[in-house]
């Protein structure tokens, strides 16, 4: 079932206790934390990606899942997975919205409700705000810099371009949550995924000149929809291949129809 309203559904994973054991029985060795890390994402995106989610790692000590087709209890398999192979344990929090940005902020508060990060006594909490069952309904903006390779990556020495490439992400990023309530992503080298409610072309484009006039760096955008994130930033790809072939700065893939249904 296609959910009318296009509610779109994220969890928060986070990491239990994870700043005092950084530092306990003294600090631990970096390299070995930023593995965990590495190795902890990679297990969610893989987790989440068997259901069509998009995986977003936000600060590593707390990730996004936009998991529109993965149930609450689906989760606890997760936990027992992370519980088994790592030295941590990781709670979830699962949240509902219109926007992603308000599903966002259920899935956090479900986390904050059931005490602090930091809180010996909070451990692997599975907690989600209502949920439907219906599998909603996703709108992907893949953003990539034009031409990144000649502006930055063989011409600009690889400290200044990243800098240089961030300060646009950051923009970027701030004027689809403050703007669109929408929630973006570094994802690599060039490339910004933003999951946002059901929005024009017209807002995309806008979203795109204010990044240029901001930082001077140019992006296109290719825009999909679907029941899922896999569906619709697939779609998002295509759209952003044709972008490539024709120099256009937005593009949206033609929407799959959406179900009609009565609640
Ligand atoms: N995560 C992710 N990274 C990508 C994707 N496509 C490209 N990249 C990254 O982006 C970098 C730059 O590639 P391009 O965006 O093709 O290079 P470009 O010079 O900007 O070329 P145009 O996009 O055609 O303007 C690559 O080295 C990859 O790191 C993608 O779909 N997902």
């Amino acid at each position: 079932m296609i959910n009318t309203r296009g509610t779109v559904r994220i969890s928060v994973v986070q990491l239990d206790e994870y700043g005092p054991w950084t530092v306990e029985p003294s600090p631990r060795r970096e390299t070995d934390l930023q593995a965990l890390q590495a190795r902890l994402y990679a297990d969610f995106a893989d987790f989440v990606g068997r259901s069509d989610g998009y995986a977003f790692f936000n600060r590593f000590d707390n990730m996004l899942g936009i998991a529109n087709g993965i149930d609450v209890a689906e989760y606890e398999r997760f936990q027992e997975r992370v519980r088994n192979q790592y030295p941590i344990t990781v709670s979830v929090g699962v949240g509902e919205g219109e926007t992603p940005v308000r599903a966002v902020e259920v899935a956090s508060q479900q986390l904050q409700d059931a005490g602090s990060a930091q809180d010996p006594d909070r451990r692997e909490v599975l907690n989600a705000g209502d949920t439907s069952d219906s599998s909603g309904y996703v709108t992907v903006g893949h953003f990539d810099i034009v031409d990144v390779t000649e502006s930055f990556t063989d011409t600009e020495h690889a400290a200044t371009a990243g800098v240089a490439i961030q300060q646009s992400m950051l923009a970027l990023k701030q004027r689809l949550l403050a703007e669109y309530d929408s929630v973006a992503q570094f994802v690599g080298g060039d490339n910004m995924i933003a999951v946002c409610p059901q929005l024009s072309e017209d807002v995309f484009g806008d979203v795109v000149d204010h990044v240029y006039d901001q930082t001077g760096i140019e992006f296109q955008v290719g825009i999909g929809s679907g029941p899922t994130a896999h569906g619709a930033g697939n779609r998002a790809k295509e759209a952003l291949e044709h972008c490539r072939e024709t120099g256009t700065r937005v593009h949206e893939a033609t929407p799959i129809q959406q179900q009609v249904t009565d609640d």
